[in-house]
């Protein structure tokens, strides 16, 4: 067969594939302007507090008194996600039509099974990596949470909870002071307490927080006490399929009582062991990413070179022996994910 000939059968298959895709866009607006009868009222700016399949649960004015409509999105729009601004016409049957996507601050994404970025919520402003003494936080684990979560526009915290365990483990108020000293805002609260909560609703009083970490370090004790009103632990019942209750994995928006907001969803809460990138990875090592420029050759591995400027960096106490330990493990890692993509 010619490669001519193949590549018009591509491109026909291609045409199919796009006129079909097409069709069943304008069937779905069809759909939509059927059930919303063309009478729409103005438009109105929204705020997406969860998502389910092709429709979104939103709230009027984007404020925590705001009534949850739920709405049908234009089939032309960008995917939408949870902690989306957007624009928004009601329909006369208490449902709405969304419009328009207000530009984003940032966006969590996530690959699928087949590596495409999804993306999971928007416009989070902070990621606290919630460590603890008992069950301990491996350090190198910390080293992995700030890497997957080195974000241009997102402020990583680091948040040792349950201090009035920190006997168990004290060289980790060693640690914290590390962090600090290479530039991370750090906290030490224990949950449990009353000042403790305090000092944690400070720290989500403005814009839209997430809270990721392994299990146990009490990420859900945190969360039950700054939404009191929220039994988390049920399951939502689906309204989109109506089959009952089950526990939502989509990420959903909760105003907290003294401040602020939270995305939180079962999966986010793992997000510091989704994917990383080497771009990420330099990110969440400024010390060593820094100090590689200096190497005697450009693609140095920094595992055997001579005139390797990360070994002279841990030899003259500049760079933590254990955190190019930990650089070189996640870029091993790194490669697998890479190749699995
Ligand atoms: N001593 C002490 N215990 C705490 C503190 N915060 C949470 N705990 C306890 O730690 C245990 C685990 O807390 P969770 O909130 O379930 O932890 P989690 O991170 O949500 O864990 P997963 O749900 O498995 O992801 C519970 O028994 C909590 O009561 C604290 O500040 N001090
Ligand atoms: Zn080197």
């Amino acid at each position: 067969m010619s490669k001519r000939r193949l590549s018009r059968q591509q491109q026909h298959r291609i045409d199919k594939v796009q006129q079909e895709r097409l069709a069943r866009a304008q069937k779905k607006d069809a759909i939509i302007d059927e059930q919303i009868n063309g009478e729409l009222g103005a438009p109105e700016q929204g705020l997406i507090i969860a998502h389910y399949g092709a429709t979104l649960d939103l709230q009027r004015d984007s404020t925590a008194g705001g009534d949850i409509i739920r709405c049908n999105v234009r089939s032309n729009l960008p995917a939408m996600v949870t902690g989306d601004q957007v624009v928004w016409q009601p329909d006369n049957n208490g449902g709405g039509v969304i419009n328009a996507l207000v530009e984003r601050r940032s966006i969590l994404t996530r690959p699928d099974v087949r590596g495409k970025l999804r993306p999971v919520a928007a416009n989070v402003d902070r990621i606290i990596i919630v460590i603890a003494p008992s069950p301990r936080t491996p350090v190198n684990l910390i080293d992995r949470y700030l890497v997957a979560t080195a974000h241009d526009d997102i402020h990583p915290i680091i948040l040792l909870n349950k201090s009035d365990l920190l006997s168990k483990a004290p060289e980790m108020q060693q640690e914290l002071d590390e962090y600090k000293a290479l530039g991370y805002e750090t906290h030490i609260a224990s949950a449990t307490e009353v000042d403790g909560l305090q000092q944690i609703q400070q720290l989500v009083a403005e814009g839209n927080s997430v809270f990721v970490g392994q299990s146990g370090v009490g990420k859900s004790s945190i969360i039950n006490q700054l939404l009191p009103e929220e039994d988390l632990k049920v399951g939502d019942i689906s309204q989109a399929t109506g089959k009952g209750k089950h526990t939502t994995t989509t990420a959903k928006l909760y105003h907290i009582p003294s401040g602020g907001q939270l995305i939180d969803s079962p999966g986010i809460r793992e997000f510091g062991l989704w994917h990383t990138s080497l771009n990420d990875l330099h990110k969440g090592f400024p010390e060593i990413s820094e100090q590689s420029h200096y190497c005697k050759f450009n693609d140095c591995s920094h595992t055997h070179e001579p005139g390797c400027a990360l070994k002279k960096a841990v030899e003259d106490g500049v760079i933590l022996a254990r955190r190019l330990e930990s650089f070189l493990s996640i870029r091993d890692s790194l490669d697998e994910v890479d190749m699995r993509l």
